[in-house]
């Protein structure tokens, strides 16, 4: 589903690479955290996938396409095949639960009456059920997010890319937010979540690929992470929530 094959991402060429000869296959249906601390190149990767960046060398692969063989005017159905949450939410403040996700359904040409009977269903499955009128900020974080999901699920991409999605929220909303990417990877979506939480990712037990800088340091099926926890709340406070 993602392959990249031997990926260089050198940003300024006075500073080390951004990613450097990393090659990884990310199957159908797997569920991978991207894990590492702060400038390990988490980010980039994603953006790779996106083609919002292009690789310096090597090749990304996307649904077996290189990604560097879609011209500009293919770009956003490459995008639409992919869901994006980040840590900030990014809702469009002035617009209800329902309609923020409708949106999504909008620009891309469907159906009122594929709108309106696909939304509630997408709320229901990210937990919002009985919240579609409300506005943004009458929601809480844990909420605003679950939102943030079903606008990136909506159109049924393959893949879900989520980019430190719990990173500000606690524990125990961290952990409802889990279960809802865990369902959606149930469902068939490709996952890859990027964070640098380990109590998150011991908990899961999905597969880690570790970044260092820009490096693939590890790689494995049943993962746990032992990263630096900048900006995190304490492993103590986690844990006790979960
Ligand atoms: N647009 C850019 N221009 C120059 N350097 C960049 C750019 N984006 C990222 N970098 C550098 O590339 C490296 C990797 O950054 P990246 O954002 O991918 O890391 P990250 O693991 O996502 O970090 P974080 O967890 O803080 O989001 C860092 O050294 C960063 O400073």
């Amino acid at each position: 589903m993602i392959r990249f094959d031997n990926v260089t991402k050198v940003y300024d060429q006075n500073s080390r690479p951004a990613l450097d000869s990393v090659s990884v296959e990310i199957d159908r249906g797997d569920f991978a955290f991207l894990v590492g601390s702060s400038g390990s190149g988490k980010s980039t990767f994603i953006r790779l996938v996106l083609k919002e960046d292009r690789a310096t060398r090597g090749a990304v692969y996307v649904a077996g396409q290189n990604v560097a063989n879609i011209p500009s005017w293919r770009v956003p159905k490459l995008r639409r095949g992919i869901g994006v949450v980040f840590q900030d939410f990014r809702l469009l403040p002035n617009k209800t639960v329902a309609s923020n996700v409708a949106f999504a359904m909008q620009v891309i040409g469907k159906s009122r009456a594929v709108i309106r009977e696909t939304v509630p269903e997408v709320l229901k499955t990210v937990g919002l059920e009985g919240k579609d009128h409300r506005m943004p900020h009458e929601l809480s974080g844990g909420e605003q997010q679950r939102v943030a999901i079903a606008r990136a699920i909506v159109n049924k991409p393959g893949i879900l890319l989520a980019d430190e999605p719990t990173g500000n929220l606690d524990p125990t909303t961290s952990m409802g937010i889990m279960n809802v990417l865990d369902r959606i990877n149930q469902n068939g979506t490709t996952v890859v979540m990027a964070t640098h939480d380990n109590v998150i990712v011991n908990h899961m037990r999905r597969r880690v690929i570790e970044l260092q800088d820009g490096r693939m340091v590890r790689d494995e099926a049943h993962g746990i992470y032992v990263g630096s926890q900048e900006g995190q709340p304490s492993t103590e406070a986690k844990e006790s929530a979960l």
